[in-house]
C-alpha cells in the first residue's frame, strides 16, 4: 500500500513560566483560533500581523493527555503496526518545550531526569505503552520482537546513549552508513531486543540519564544534543513466514539559539554554534523540499548534517512524519517564533510517499512454504491413489463397485470426487451392459495403449492386477518425478538466495567504501575551508591592527590640530588684518605623504604664490628637520616682491611652531626636498 501525504504539523505553545511572568514577560503578540486551527502573530508594533494554518493547534491550556489525543498517535501507531516507519519530531526555538512534549520529566539540580510517571509524561513513554497494547491486541499467530536504539548528536558526532563506553570523553562517535534501502544507518550501535514497555522504558530512562544538558538564561534544562529514539517492530506470521519490519523514530531536537540571548560563551558557545549549523540544514532541507516541483530532480542536502541524513527518509521519504513545532508564549520571543511557524508552514507542504515494508525475504518464504504446502498435497493425494488402486486390485467386481461408493464419503480434493465419480458411472454401465449382453462373454482387457489416465478411467472399468500394476508404476513415477521437480526448484532457490546474499554482500561493501569516500571528501572540503578560513582570520587580523593604527594616528592627529589652532591663532589674526596678501587660492598645496601635514597646512588655508618655495621645519630645540616644498601652480593678483616678503613672514613664524609641535619624525613623513 502506498499513500501521498503531507507532512503532519502541529503547533504547541506553552504557558508564560512563572520566572518568565516574574520578570515582566507578556504574550500580547500570539492569537490562537481553535476552531479554525490557524494561529496569529503579530509585530512588535501591532501594525502587521501573520497568519498560520496547520493541522492542529494546542494553545497553552493543553494537557500531555490531550497533546497524545490530539495528535492522533493511536491512529500512527496503527499504522506502525501495519509495517509503515513513522516519526515524530519536536522543532522550535530553545526552551519552547520540545523535551516538555516529547519526555514530560521534570529535571533535579544535576540536569538528570526525575522518572515519575505522572500525567506529565510526554508523547515518548506515551506511544511506547499504546504501541504495546497495539501488539498485545494483534492475532496470537503474529509474534512482535521490539528492537530499541537510543542515539544523540552532539556536536556533529553521532553517540550511542545506550553504552556507557561510546560516551566516555575524547570519543569520535559512531559512522554513519549507507544500507541497500538507500537509507543511512548508524554503525555498531546497541540493539536492544524488548518484550514489554517496561523495557523499552527502562533503556530510554537509561539513555535519558546519559544525554548532555546544560543551563542558560533562556532555559535552566536545556538539551544540548538531538536525541534519536528508534524502535524497529518485527512481526512474524508463524502460520505464513511472513515477517513485517517497520520502524518508528522519536524525536527531540536541540532548539535553535539566539546567542546574545543565551549569555552562552566558550563551550556552551561552541554547542550552540553547532545546533544552530545542523538546524540550518534541516530549514534547508525544509525549504528546498517545499520548494521541490514533480520532476524537479533537485539536490536536497540531506548529507550535510548527520540529523538529516539520519531524518531523511522521514522528512520527504517513505515514512509518515509529524512535526510538533514548539513556540514559547512571550512578546521576547517574537522572531523566533515567527521563524518557528515560517518553517513549520513550509514542512506542511511537504510530500512523503509511506510504504509498506514488506522484507524480499519474507516474501520468498512465503511463496516457498506455499509451493512446499501444494507439492506435500498432491504427494499424499498420489499416496491415496496408490492405495485406492492396490485395494481395488484385490477386490471382486461387485465389491470394488461398493468401494467405489465409499470412497466418495471421504474427504478428497475435487478432482479425484471427479474420478471416483467416473469409475462408479463407468462401472454401473458396464455391469448393466454386461447383464444386457451374456453373461458368459469372456471379459477382456482393453487393448488401447494407456494415453491419459482420465481417459483411461473411462475406457477401462474392470481392473485386472497387470492394469493396476501399470497404474502403480504410473503413480508411483509421477511422485517421483514430483519429487525431482521440488528438488530442484529447492536447489534452484538455494542458489538464487546464494547468488542474492553474495550481491547484497557486495553491494553493503562498495557502499560503504563508498561512503567512506564521501566522508574523505568531506573532510577534505572540510579541512580546505578552514584553510580558507584561517586564511581569512589572518588577513582580518591585520586589517584590523591596519585599522586601530589608523585610528590611533587620528586620534593624535585631531589633538594635534586643537594643538596648532591655539598656536597659530595669533597668525591667523594677523593675516586677516592684512587682506592684500595676494594669496589666490584657499585650497592646500604641500605635498606631503602624511595627512598630518596636509592638515596642519590646510590649516594655514592658503598657499605661497610662488613656486618651488621650499619651508625649513626645525625642531622644539631648533635643529632643521627638514624641508617641505610648495606646490607652483597658481597665479596672485599682486606684484611679486610684496607676496614674497609677506610669505616670507608668515611662513618663517608658522613652520617655527609648526616644527615644535610635530617633532615626531617617525609618524609625519614630510616629504623631504
Ligand atoms: N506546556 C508546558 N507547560 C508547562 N511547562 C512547560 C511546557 N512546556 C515547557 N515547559 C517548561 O518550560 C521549560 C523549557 O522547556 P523544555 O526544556 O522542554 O524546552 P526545550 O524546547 O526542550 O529547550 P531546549 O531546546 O533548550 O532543550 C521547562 O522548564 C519545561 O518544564
Amino acid at each position: 500500500m502506498e499513500t501521498t501525504t503531507h507532512i503532519g504539523v502541529v503547533i504547541r505553545l506553552r504557558p508564560l513560566l512563572p520566572d518568565e511572568i516574574s520578570s515582566g514577560h507578556i504574550n500580547s503578540r500570539i492569537n490562537c483560533d481553535l476552531l479554525n486551527q490557524q494561529i496569529t502573530l503579530s509585530s512588535p508594533d501591532m501594525r502587521q500581523y501573520k497568519r498560520f494554518q496547520f493541522d492542529q493547534i494546542l494553545d497553552e491550556t493543553v494537557s500531555q493527555d490531550e497533546v497524545f489525543e490530539k495528535c492522533n498517535l493511536e491512529l500512527l501507531i496503527k499504522k506502525v503496526i501495519e509495517g509503515f516507519n513513522a516519526t515524530i519530531f519536536a522543532y522550535g526555538q530553545t526552551g519552547s518545550g520540545k523535551t516538555f512534549t516529547m519526555e514530560g520529566y521534570q529535571y533535579d539540580n544535576s540536569l538528570k531526569p526525575i522518572i515519575k510517571n505522572d500525567e506529565n509524561i510526554g508523547i515518548t513513554p506515551r506511544i511506547i505503552k499504546a504501541l504495546f497494547n497495539e501488539i498485545q491486541a494483534a492475532p496470537s499467530h503474529v509474534e512482535h520482537t521490539v528492537y530499541c536504539t537510543f542515539i544523540q548528536i552532539y556536536k556533529e558526532k553521532i553517540y550511542d546513549l545506550l553504552n556507557p563506553a561510546q560516551l566516555k570523553a575524547g570519543n569520535l562517535g559512531l559512522k554513519l552508513r549507507w544500507n541497500k534501502q538507500e537509507e543511512f544507518y548508524v554503525e555498531n550501535l546497541c540493539v536492544h531486543p524488548c518484550y514489554s514497555p517496561q523495557e523499552v522504558l527502562s533503556h530510554y530512562h537509561a539513555g535519558l540519564k546519559n544525554k548532555i544538558m546544560a543551563a542558560h538564561n533562556l532555559n535552566s534544562t536545556s538539551s544540548r544534543s538531538h536525541c534519536l529514539l528508534s524502535l524497529t517492530i518485527e512481526a512474524v506470521d508463524t502460520e505464513s513466514g511472513g515477517i513485517l519490519t517497520s520502524k518508528l523514530q522519536l524525536v527531540d531536537l536541540a532548539g535553535s539559539e539566539r546567542v546574545s540571548l543565551t549569555g552562552n560563551e566558550g563551550l556552551a558557545l561552541k554547542e550552540s554554534i553547532e545546533i544552530n549549523k545542523s538546524l540550518f540544514t534541516l530549514r534547508q532541507v525544509i525549504t528546498t523540499l517545499s520548494n521541490i516541483k514533480e520532476g524537479d530532480g533537485a539536490h536536497v542536502p540531506y548529507r550535510d548534517s548527520k540529523l538529516t541524513s539520519l531524518l531523511k527518509q522521514s522528512i520527504g521519504g517513505n515514512s509518515f512524519c509529524l512535526m510538533v513545532a514548539c513556540l514559547a508564549a512571550s512578546d521576547n520571543y517574537y522572531e523566533e517564533n515567527l521563524s518557528t511557524l515560517a518553517y513549520a508552514s513550509k514542512a506542511i507542504g511537504i510530500s512523503n510517499d509511506p510504504v509498506k515494508n514488506i522484507d524480499p525475504k519474507s516474501k520468498l518464504v512465503k511463496r516457498l512454504r506455499k509451493e512446499i504446502k501444494e507439492l506435500k498435497n498432491e504427494l499424499s493425494e498420489a499416496y491415496q491413489q496408490i492405495d485406492l488402486l492396490s485395494e481395488l486390485a484385490i477386490l471382486e467386481k461387485g465389491e470394488q463397485a461398493v468401494k467405489l461408493k465409499e470412497m466418495e464419503n471421504l474427504p478428497m480434493r475435487s478432482n479425484h470426487m471427479q474420478r471416483i465419480h467416473a469409475l462408479r458411472s463407468n462401472l454401473e454401465s458396464a455391469q448393466s451392459n454386461r447383464a444386457q449382453t451374456s453373461h458368459s462373454l469372456p471379459i477382456s482387457p482393453p487393448t488401447a495403449p494407456v494415453r491419459s489416465r482420465d481417459s483411461e478411467m473411462h475406457s477401462s472399468f474392470i481392473y485386472t492386477p497387470e492394469i493396476l500394476s501399470n497404474k502403480l508404476h504410473e503413480s508411483v513415477k509421477m511422485i517421483r518425478d514430483e519429487m525431482d521437480k521440488n528438488r530442484r526448484l529447492n536447489e534452484e532457490i538455494r542458489e538464487l538466495e546464494s547468488i542474492n546474499k553474495n550481491q547484497e554482500s557486495e553491494i553493503s561493501h562498495l557502499q560503504n567504501e563508498n561512503q567512506e569516500l564521501q566522508e574523505r571528501v568531506e573532510n577534505v572540503e572540510s579541512g580546505i575551508k578552514d584553510r580558507e578560513n584561517e586564511k581569512g582570520s589572518i588577513e582580518i587580523m591585520k586589517l584590523k591592527q591596519e585599522r586601530e593604527e589608523l585610528e590611533k594616528r587620528i586620534l593624535q592627529l585631531e589633538s594635534e590640530h586643537k594643538q596648532i589652532q591655539t598656536v597659530f591663532q595669533p597668525v591667523l589674526k594677523e593675516k586677516k588684518e592684512k587682506p592684500d596678501l595676494g594669496w589666490k587660492s584657499k585650497r592646500t598645496i604641500v605635498r606631503a605623504q602624511s595627512p598630518a601635514p596636509r592638515q596642519i597646512i590646510a590649516f594655514l588655508g592658503e598657499r605661497p604664490r610662488d613656486s618651488g618655495m621650499n619651508f625649513q621645519i626645525k625642531n622644539a630645540k631648533g635643529r632643521p628637520m627638514g624641508r617641505v616644498k610648495m606646490d607652483k601652480s597658481f597665479e596672485s593678483t599682486k606684484p611679486e616682491s610684496q607676496e614674497n616678503s609677506l610669505d616670507t613672514s608668515i611662513k618663517d613664524e608658522a613652520f617655527l611652531a609648526l616644527s615644535h609641535m610635530l617633532y615626531k619624525p617617525k609618524r609625519h613623513k614630510y616629504q623631504y626636498v
